[in-house]
């Protein structure tokens, strides 16, 4: 667990991080998201000691942060930053030995760890290990970043702007590997974004900031139906808000019995999709397929329902 108490950074007399109090609960994808400039990698680099807070603390698993060094604390916080950061002249396997290296792990535990997080973000060892950074594509170069971070097992993961420079096709794909990872080794992820859409797809927790305050923080679902104040519903964008509440749920949640024509719609798509499918095919219903069989029907009417804001 991180717990954040108080938290302030202050330069030149100005809070850019401004008594900040979260809790970030094991095992699980905190976002941080906000307008630039709202102090959002301010927050997150107090967690690895990158930046000295002015005033409060910060605790991980019920440890003071400021009683441990920083270069140990760092070894057992991964970081990944947008540009990945990578060494430029080591190769991939390098790149990602780094922090099991400084932690004079064994050579054989080191070599089978890059492996096996190579192989895990769809990188063949053969193929990659002994290339340089400049000879590999950015969704590579950012998968090689996000496996350094991973490299020494931490529990925690900080993330800033990571899938930033990538575009929609890779960049979804790189959301879902780390969807996947995350829920593998249960490591906690506080990630920072400017990008709404992301912060929903990922978050269990979304936290909201401006000028250096923390406005809310809370699940999608909740944040989407009562945002705090005026500039988180902004940030929401208020027109894609039903949108975004059906982006939450998957259609296997919402089958019901009975007939519909057509295309079928696999049951682990997120009503957001078999909303656009129903719009765009014309159609009051879609079949629901799981494992090849149709398993029932999804409803444009119990979709619309659902898109409705909370009571
Ligand atoms: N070392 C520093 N010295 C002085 N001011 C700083 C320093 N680092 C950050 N700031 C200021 O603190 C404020 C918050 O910056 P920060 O990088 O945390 O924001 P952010 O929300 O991550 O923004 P972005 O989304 O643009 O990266 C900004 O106004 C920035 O200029």
């Amino acid at each position: 667990m991180i717990e954040i108490d108080d938290l302030s950074k202050v330069y030149g007399g100005q809070a850019v991080v401004d008594h900040v109090t979260l809790t970030i609960q094991p095992h699980t994808i905190c976002v941080i998201v906000g307008t630039s400039g709202s102090g959002k990698t301010t927050l997150l680099r107090m967690i690895n000691k990158l930046v000295t807070p002015t005033s409060g603390t910060l605790r991980i698993d019920g440890q003071d942060i400021a009683g441990i060094p920083a270069y140990e604390l760092r070894r057992r916080i991964g970081y990944a930053i947008q540009g990945h950061g990578l060494f430029p002249h080591r190769t991939v396997g390098q790149n990602i030995a780094t922090v099991p290296k400084l932690l004079n792990w064994d050579k054989p535990r080191i070599a089978s760890r890059v492996d096996e997080l190579m192989a895990l973000f769809q990188l063949d060892p053969a193929e990659f290990r002994d290339r340089l950074p400049h000879e590999l594509s950015g969704g590579q170069q950012q998968r090689v970043g996000v496996a350094r971070a991973l490299a020494a097992e931490p529990n925690v993961l900080l993330m800033d702007e990571p899938y930033g420079a990538l575009d929609p096709v890779i960049r979804a794909k790189a959301q879902q590997d780390l969807l996947n990872i995350q829920r593998r080794f249960g490591t906690t992820i506080v990630l920072v974004t400017h990008d709404m859409e992301e912060a929903i797809h990922l978050g269990h927790t979304i936290a909201v900031m401006d000028q250096g305050k923390l406005l809310q923080c809370a699940s999608p679902a909740e944040i989407i139906a009562h945002p705090a104040t005026p500039f988180v519903a902004e940030l929401i964008g208020t027109s894609e808000r039903p949108f975004r509440l059906l982006s939450l749920s998957r259609v296997a949640d919402h089958i019901e019995a009975g007939e519909a024509s057509g295309a079928p719609v696999p049951a682990e798509a997120s009503l957001r999709d078999a909303y656009a499918e129903l719009l765009w095919s014309g159609r009051p219903a879609l079949p629901v397929q799981r494992d090849g069989q149709i398993v029932g029907r999804v409803t444009l009417a119990a979709l619309s329902r659902l898109a409705a804001q909370p009571q």
